[in-house]
């Protein structure tokens, strides 16, 4: 393919993940799959030039004058993020073969223009509300914490399944495999591979018998601070596709009863080959949206850990395009469905027993003002102290903990504790 021909072909795909809710690497992958002729450097040009948009869309719309198509969009991208001067940006806008056609007065206006004085959501690349958010919550340090939400080459973390295999078995394991994994810093049972080049893991020995499993760093941490542990009775009442759900039954040594539920049979049924690999055991329940078919567990449980339903904007340096399908609106649903899945979770902690807030959100909406809800509604329950532990994971609260990108180099996350009383 020519160089104009892949932008051509980028900004068809921009335009697919604009119109559908499909995640930008199945676009991606299903384009190529549809498009034989382009060979893998071809695909590969494309991916970074449909990523590289996504991850400046607020900017790039903003130079081209508020256009959001994917071609204005890939223009806006020459000029801005490569600096071109208006006769290349022509040059491979001929319209001969399967370039783009020539540029419009309006669009070789709009890119000599320049950018001017960017108001700073358009500089962060972050939808409006959502830096009004970060603004609130990060204060001086918001679009430090935007920009490295946004940046690309997130590394990828394997959590080690200790139920199969040591972390040392598994680092030793991966170098011999010719990858370079490096321990995580806060997870006693992470490994860290670069993004680049991508590894594939699911191609890894230790992958297919399940001594690993992909898993950020975040996650991790999360299950370690609930505290799972031999012998208790665990709820992991959000289990969806069951990352958390291995990360506790691996903490539970195969002793005790987990109960993983969710309220999609889909999801649940995709954690049963996941369990069945990495050697561990959990109920899989089916529920319903107000917690019907767990009343058997009400004041039983040890610890009901509740990876609520939310925004997944933790994870936008992996799904940049998820940044710009978010509205304030469907944060404002997801705030009221936490703070449901919370009290419903509640019922079934046993006095004395915790329950485990968290989110891959970096929106305070649906961290703190969540917790805060649950906390004005349910005063048996007392948040637990992490100290030390939020020392060492650099978190500022006692009983909450906040990590992303900026400051622990995670996806981002939000985690709270908190003990029924007795
Ligand atoms: C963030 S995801 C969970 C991810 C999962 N714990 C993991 O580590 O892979 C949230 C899950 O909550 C589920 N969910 C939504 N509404 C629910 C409800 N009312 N009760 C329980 N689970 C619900 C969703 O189906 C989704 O699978």
């Amino acid at each position: 393919m020519t160089p104009a021909a892949r932008l051509a072909a980028a900004a068809a795909i921009l335009d697919s993940i604009a119109q559908g809710r499909q995640p930008a690497e199945a676009v991606l992958k299903a384009w190529g799959q549809q498009n034989r002729f382009a060979g893998s450097k071809d695909r590969r040009a494309i991916a970074d030039r449909v990523y590289k948009v996504l991850r400046a869309r607020g900017r790039l719309s903003w130079i081209m004058g508020g256009r959001e198509d994917g071609r204005a969009l890939v223009i806006g991208s020459l000029a801005a993020l490569d600096g071109l001067a208006l006769e290349d940006i022509e040059a491979l806008h001929s319209g001969e073969g399967y370039g783009p056609n020539p540029l419009s007065k309006q669009e070789r206006a709009r890119i000599s223009a320049g950018e001017g004085e960017l108001p700073g959501w358009v500089a962060a690349g972050l939808p409006e509300f959502v830096v009004a958010d970060f603004q609130k919550t990060f204060g001086d340090r918001w679009a430090d914490e935007a920009a490295a939400l946004m940046q690309p080459r997130a590394p990828i973390d394997l959590r080690v399944n200790t139920a199969k295999a040591t972390v040392d078995e598994v680092e030793a394991e991966l170098r011999e495999a010719g990858l370079a994994p490096e321990r995580t810093l806060r997870s006693p049972v992470g490994l860290r591979l670069a993004a680049e080049p991508p590894p594939n893991v699911q191609a890894l020995e230790a992958f297919k018998d399940g001594r690993v499993e992909i898993q950020d760093e975040g996650s991790q941490v999360a299950c370690a601070l609930a505290g799972a542990a031999p012998g208790m009775t665990v709820v992991d009442y959000c289990a969806g596709g069951g990352g958390k759900t291995l990360g506790l039954a691996a903490a539970m040594r195969g002793q005790g009863t987990l109960v993983a539920s969710d309220v999609v049979a889909k999801r649940l049924e995709n954690i049963r080959p996941r369990l069945a690999r990495a050697g561990v055991e959990a109920e899989l329940r089916l529920i319903g949206q107000n917690g019907g078919g767990m009343e058997d567990l009400n004041d039983r449980a040890d610890l009901v850990f509740v990876d609520a339903p939310c925004s997944g904007s933790g994870t936008w340096r992996r799904r940049p395009e998820d940044a710009w399908r978010l509205t304030a609106e469907e944060v404002e649903r997801l705030h009221a469905l936490q703070v449901r899945i919370l009290g419903q979770a509640a019922k079934l902690v046993k006095p004395g027993g915790r329950l485990a807030y968290v989110t891959c959100s970096m929106l305070s909406r649906e961290n703190e003002a969540s917790a805060d809800a649950f906390e004005a509604s349910h005063p048996g329950f007392r948040p637990v102290s992490l100290l030390p532990q939020t020392l060492r994971y650099g978190g500022a609260e006692s009983s909450r903990l906040r990590l992303s990108p900026a400051s622990t180099n995670t996806d981002g996350f939000f985690f709270a504790l908190y003990e029924r009383t007795p």
